[in-house]
């Protein structure tokens, strides 16, 4: 079932560095030491797009740091080894991050992680310092009954704001297995994404076709998370 009941499997849902978070703007810490993030993904070789029941998700092959984000609170390049999304309902909002008590319709998420300290992304997904996942969102623009169109894979450097201004705090993983092992960097800028393409994700099916009732795949945010004091700093 679903977050409120997460705690029970993994008892690190009520740890000290959950995501998501709120994220209230003019009360970030500007940190001017903060650099600009670079995303090398000029060689990104997606491998397949997957529904596995509770998101749709683009893998990569990641044997090298061929596709890697780097710079702003990281200290080491981090390689991409998936993206992949969370929604909401009819109309309704999905992201995960909100900002100011709002959310948007969807948030995009790009998975990384710290290859030059760890030699699994398993052996990362567990260390403090060992993912890093870029949070992107989607705002709905039109939000008109949208017609079925096919779904091409997102190629994450043609999703990408104009801005890489970004919050970013250490936090965790949204669904469970829970790990506090995620440096978050969430662009303040959304992206724009038309009914339609949204519409798509609601086709999606939580279940697989060996079960007879069909459950529509939406809702699959996990809702804010208490801050305990972390600090959220801003680039520039
Ligand atoms: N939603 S999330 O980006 O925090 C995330 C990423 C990876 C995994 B996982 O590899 O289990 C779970 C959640
Ligand atoms: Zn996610």
């Amino acid at each position: 079932a679903g977050p409120p009941v997460w705690h029970k499997n993994y008892p690190v849902a009520q740890g000290n560095r959950q995501s998501p978070i709120d994220i209230i703007p003019h009360q970030t810490s500007h940190d001017p030491g903060l650099g600009p993030i670079t995303l090398n993904y000029d060689q990104c070789t997606s491998i397949n797009i997957t529904n596995n029941g509770h998101s749709v998700v683009v893998e990569f092959e990641d044997p090298d740091d061929r596709s890697v984000i780097l710079g702003g609170p990281l200290d080491n390049p981090y390689r991409l080894k998936q993206f992949h999304f969370h929604w909401g309902g009819k109309g309704c909002h999905g992201s995960e991050h909100t900002v100011s008590g709002n959310s948007y319709a969807s948030e995009l998420h790009l998975v990384h992680w710290n290859a030059v300290k760890y030699k699994t992304f398993g052996e990362a997904a567990t260390a403090p310092d060992g993912l890093a996942v870029l949070g992107i969102f989607l705002e709905l623009l039109f939000p008109l009954q949208g017609s079925v169109t096919d779904f091409k894979a997102f190629n994450p450097k043609c999703l990408l704001p104009s801005s890489l201004h970004y919050w970013t705090y250490l936090g965790s993983l949204t669904t469970p297995p829970l790990h506090e092992s995620v440096i978050w960097i969430v662009l303040k800028e959304p992206i724009i994404v038309s009914e339609k393409q949204l519409g798509k994700f609601r086709m999606l099916l939580f279940t697989g076709e060996e079960e007879d009732e069909r459950i529509r795949m939406e809702n699959n945010f996990r809702p804010p998370q208490p801050l305990k004091g972390r600090k959220v700093r801003s680039s520039n």
